[in-house]
């Protein structure tokens, strides 16, 4: 998969463990930043990076900053993500199952890279559950949150 990534300088570490793992796993990633510890704003990465899954460019997102809510609270302004903190394997799991999450966020000063690497492993391996109505009806209804509430990239 290609696997779009960005940090602020709370989770420029990580996201280097991260990058590491998943291209030895076969993956592509294009890294928007940031590229230092040198304290940053999140949105200047955090954004550019969703847009590229919101174009397609990426097929995921992964976004690391200190506590991973800041990531997402940006991503999931924009049609067509669906970002989830996660800050262990079960929340990854079911992040992917129940609500078809696109974009990860991750905690750098509240995760070590051991369990970061097993959330990870498990997002990137877990499919939604399409085959369940519960979930199907759900997702569904988001996406109509969505449809009434955001843009989409076309309109703008
Ligand atoms: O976790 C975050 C957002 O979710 C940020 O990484 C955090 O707010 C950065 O804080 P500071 O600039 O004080 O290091």
């Amino acid at each position: 998969m290609k696997i779009a990534m960005a940090s602020d300088h709370a989770g420029y570490e990580l996201k280097g463990e991260i990058k590491a793992w998943l291209e030895n796993e076969g993956h592509e990633v294009i890294d928007f930043g940031t590229d230092s510890k040198e304290s940053c704003d999140l949105s200047d990465y955090i954004y550019p990076a969703s847009l590229a899954v919101a174009k397609g460019e990426a097929d995921r997102g992964i976004f690391v900053d200190g506590v991973g809510y800041g990531s997402a609270l940006i991503a999931n302004r924009i049609y067509g993500l669906n970002a989830a903190v996660c800050q262990d394997p079960f929340c990854a799991k079911l992040a992917r199952q129940h609500t078809d999450s696109n974009v990860l966020c991750i905690g750098g000063k509240i995760i070590g890279s051991g369990i970061a690497l097993e959330i990870v492993n498990v997002w990137m391996h877990t499919d939604v559950l399409s085959g369940i109505e519960k979930y199907t009806n759900r997702i569904k209804k988001v996406q109509a949150i969505s449809e009434k509430h955001l843009k989409k990239l076309s309109e703008i």
